[in-house]
């Protein structure tokens, strides 16, 4: 267990309220009860022996964001070409990026690669830090009218002089693509009721568990952390997916207990390797959203990314896992075209 100490070792400048002290250690070793569900009819000495053995070699399934985003990206790229050719209809995307955050310009520019892969049309604007909210406003309402536009996505954070809300609130609902719009949002949470656009993010977490088989109906669910971009849609959409879902925050006062009992876990906090292999029930799935940079001299970069779970301790209880890079975070993007997609044809009514 030391080893695995010092690669998931988290900043002490760390600030979560939900790191508690373990105060009851639970040794949730890498010996899973699957084992002797899987072996379900040799005699108990095999199976004791498989289980035994398992304890040195038990390693969860790797949930391939990447590989699956291209899927979806090809499966897009074919639906794009088919509009075009059959409605002379060529979806088009509109990015607002307020300021200069190395991050967001990052981000900003993977959308615009990933759009040109599908065969979409990207449109940018990057506004100074210091613009306005009304020339922000403008642009939305430029966008809102303008019909080559499908979908458009004001990049957040938005500097601390604006409203966020009057922002979002400005976006076409039909255009809505990043689903953050108050009513779509309000949709997504009422039975009977549906959303013209599901969040990018929650909706690729959504997206791999369905095409790693992974069944969502009566189980328990548990989201880690409440924003409203990720955690919160993501419990609604596991609602909607009749799971039973917890959503552990910063004030719950025992996340590792509950946390422990989740068939699913789906972390979204943005603390670098806060869950820890003792967290997690064996063959729990765990679809890891956190993308946190951590200081390491020896990448090139000077730092490596690492999810919200320690991904050297979970591996070895959970069933399956999603990496950092290379989990959600390619899904979030795929999603985002897949919606533009979604708003084109129902725009022009192309089935
Ligand atoms: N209106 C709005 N909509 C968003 O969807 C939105 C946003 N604002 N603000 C910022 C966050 C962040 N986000 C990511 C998308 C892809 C990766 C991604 O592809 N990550 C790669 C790693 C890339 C690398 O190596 O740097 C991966 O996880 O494999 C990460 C983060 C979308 N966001």
């Amino acid at each position: 267990m030391a080893s695995s100490l010092t690669h998931c070792y988290s900043s002490p400048s760390s600030t979560t309220t939900l790191l508690l002290r373990r105060r009851h250690p639970i040794n949730v070793g890498p010996t899973s009860l699957r084992f002797f569900t899987i072996h379900s009819s040799p005699s108990s000495s095999r199976v004791l022996s498989i289980a035994a053995s398992a304890t040195e070699a038990s390693s969860a399934k790797v949930i391939d964001g990447k590989t699956v985003a291209k899927q979806i990206r090809d499966e897009i790229a074919v639906e794009v070409s088919r509009m075009r050719e059959a409605a002379g209809v060529i979806p088009g995307l509109a990015v607002i990026l307020v300021g200069d955050r190395k991050d967001s310009a990052t981000y900003v520019r993977n959308k615009k690669k990933a759009c040109e892969t599908v065969g979409i049309n990207s449109l940018e604007v990057n506004l100074p830090e210091d613009s306005t909210e009304e020339e922000v406003l403008n642009h939305i309402a430029g966008y809102n009218d303008d019909p080559s536009v499908h979908g458009i996505l004001v990049q957040l954070p938005l500097p601390s002089h604006m409203n966020e809300q009057n922002v979002l609130n400005a976006v076409r609902i039909e255009k809505d693509v990043d689903g953050f719009h108050p009513l779509n949002i309000g949709r997504l949470a009422m039975r009977g009721r549906e959303p013209l656009f599901v969040p990018c993010t929650p909706k690729g977490c959504i997206e791999l568990l369905h095409r790693y088989g992974v069944s969502i109906k009566g189980k328990r669910a548990v989201v880690i952390g409440r924003s409203n971009i990720v955690g919160m849609p993501a419990a609604l959409l596991l609602q909607r997916e009749d799971a039973t879902v917890s959503i552990v925050h910063s004030r719950t006062t025992n996340p590792e207990e509950i946390i422990r009992q989740a068939d699913i876990i789906i972390a979204a906090v943005g603390q670098p390797n806060m869950v820890k292999g003792s967290w997690i029930k064996p063959g729990a799935v765990i679809i890891d959203v956190g993308i946190n940079p951590v200081d390491d001299p020896s990448s090139s970069r000077g730092y490596k990314l690492v999810g919200d779970v320690c991904y050297e301790e979970a591996v070895k209880v959970a069933s399956a896992i999603t990496p950092v890079p290379g989990g959600v975070g390619p899904m979030t993007i795929a999603m985002l075209l897949q919606n533009t997609l979604i708003s084109a044809k129902r725009i022009h009514s192309f089935e």
